[in-house]
């Protein structure tokens, strides 16, 4: 029985490990490294996983998914470092962390694998990087790729892309949420009802994203076919080019992709 071990299960741990499970892993393969017991609590209730301690988990699995923050990782490792083993695969959700980080803390000959995931993974519509470390061959690749595309789509970029990758489309969706916000709150300013601004608001999203992902049609020719000449959608547009929305949304990405950077060092 091949055993993979989650260590850190917040949001996104449980996130893998839901979408592992939701694909037909049996429990019983899969242990999980938590450090708050209320949390691990309510895991095993939910999904009758096994809690344990990192050790235990390091020592007992093949792949050892580490989804602690990024300030964690040296920790982590430090605790795990004696029990890993060489041929051993260790997957790093973390940001910024790079594979470098993680080989220099671990014993020489254990597999490293970066990923980037995105929360949309919950619904398996997740949307992975990966990346893999110098002793890595393509069957522990390929074990990350599967872990992954449990999920959702799974791309394959070099680890210099990550920091990028970690700006569009790990914080993606919160760019995403922040913009349906918006326009849900326009939609009451503008006199509609909550739900109904939500509704709109939402399925307008649902709608759009549909067309991008299943026509593969660009989105500048997609959006002027919304644009009629002096129409509502042009309006709005030049609003959105006054206010600068399109710099902003650069200056946005280069800042997560700076921090990214910057927690290499964490
Ligand atoms: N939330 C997101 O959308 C994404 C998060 N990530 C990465 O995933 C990692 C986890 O992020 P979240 O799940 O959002 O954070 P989180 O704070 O929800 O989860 C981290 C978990 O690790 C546990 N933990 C901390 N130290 C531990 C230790 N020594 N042993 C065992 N468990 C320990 C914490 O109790 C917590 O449950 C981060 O490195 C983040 O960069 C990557 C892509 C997207
Ligand atoms: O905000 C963060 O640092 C994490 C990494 C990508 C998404 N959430």
């Amino acid at each position: 029985m091949s055993q993979t071990a989650i260590i850190g299960a917040g949001v996104m741990g449980e996130t893998l490990l839901s979408g592992l499970i939701r694909a037909g892993r049996p429990a019983a393969e899969l242990l999980v490294g938590e450090k708050r017991p209320e949390r691990a609590a309510e895991l095993i209730d939910r999904y009758g996983v096994r809690v344990v301690d990192n050790l235990e988990a390091a020592r007992a699995a093949d792949t050892v998914a580490l989804v602690v923050k990024p300030q964690d990782m040296g920790a982590v490792l430090a605790e795990i470092a004696g029990v890993l083993r060489p041929g051993q695969l260790l997957v790093s959700l973390a940001a910024g962390i790079t594979t470098a980080f993680i080989e220099e803390h671990v014993p020489t000959g254990v597999a490293v694998v970066r990923v980037m995931p995105n929360t949309p993974a919950l619904v398996d519509a997740g949307m992975a990087a990966i990346s893999p470390g110098s002793h890595c061959d393509d069957e522990h690749l390929d074990v990350a790729e599967s872990l992954l595309s449990a999920t959702g789509k799974v791309l394959r970029v070099p680890e210099h892309q990550m920091d990028a990758v970690t700006a569009i489309s790990g914080s993606g969706p919160a760019y995403v949420f922040y913009v349906v916000e918006s326009m849900i709150e326009a939609g009451v300013h503008l006199g509609l009802p909550r739900a109904i601004s939500t509704e709109l608001v939402v399925q307008t999203l649902v709608g759009s994203g549909k067309m991008l992902a299943e026509t593969g049609t660009h989105p500048t020719v997609l959006r002027e076919q919304v644009t009629s000449p002096a129409g509502t959608t042009a309006a709005a547009l030049r609003e959105l080019e006054v206010h600068s929305v399109r710099a902003a949304f650069l200056a946005a990405m280069e800042a997560a992709r700076d921090r990214s950077q910057e927690l290499a060092g964490s």
